[in-house]
């Protein structure tokens, strides 16, 4: 079976993607099983900039194909944020209670459309021996909550609401997110041109 190395550190990342990969016969590893390699400092101002950053730095590292996902939420009545600093927006990195508090703050007094959001997730694969890349991105619309709803995913899935199914992404299963979500719709698109973009390369 072939395995792929997701250059992330998030747990509830790397849960998506290990299903996500279920359906494709590819077996994943994380950061989580590489201590030695270095976190990557997301300098990039666009998420396909972090994505590409994080692919590259870590194929590099650990000589081989490395795929990385850059993702977050995105707020148009609050000018795009939290955006490419979804995971810091308190301050913290990873701090996903503090980053849902905020959001709900700067969102206080907001209604109707101006509560509409959507995810975005900008993944990127690269080879090391040749320098190539790849990159898809994919979207998915929701509003945001007044308070959270539902214990299931990570970041902000309790906060996003998903109209199509009346339901947060929180409370829905894994696999009924892997379904619908910004994630897997990237990965469709990186997939289908994955096939011709591995030929000729030599990966164990
Ligand atoms: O499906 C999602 N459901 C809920 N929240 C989500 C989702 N997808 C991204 N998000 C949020 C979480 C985090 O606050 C930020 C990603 O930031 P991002 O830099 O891509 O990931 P990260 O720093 O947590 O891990 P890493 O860079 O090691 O992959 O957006
Ligand atoms: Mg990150």
């Amino acid at each position: 079976m072939t395995t792929i190395l997701i250059a992330s550190h998030n747990a509830g990342k790397i849960a998506d993607f290990k299903a996500l990969f279920q359906s494709y016969d590819i077996k994943v590893e994380s950061l989580m099983d590489y201590p030695e390699l270095p976190d990557v400092e997301e300098t990039g101002t666009t998420f396909a900039e972090n994505a590409l950053l994080k692919a590259r730095t870590i194929a590099k590292e650990a000589g081989r194909i490395t795929l990385a996902d850059d993702s977050g939420l995105v707020v148009p009545s609050l000018n795009g944020e939290p955006g490419i600093y979804s995971a810091r927006y308190a301050g913290v990195h990873g701090d996903d209670a503090a980053n849902n508090a905020k959001l709900l703050e700067r969102m206080a007094g907001m209604t109707g459309a101006d509560r509409r959001a959507f995810f975005v997730s900008v993944i990127a694969v690269y080879d090391p021996a040749t320098g190539d890349d790849l990159v898809a991105e994919g979207k998915v619309r929701g509003l945001i909550l007044d308070e959270a709803q539902g214990e299931g995913g990570f970041g902000y899935d309790p906060l996003f609401y998903y109209p199509e199914l009346k339901q947060s992404f929180g409370e829905l299963t894994l696999d009924e997110k892997n379904k619908v979500s910004h994630r897997q719709e990237a990965l469709k698109v990186l997939m289908n041109q994955f096939p011709d973009w591995m030929k000729g390369r030599k990966q164990s």
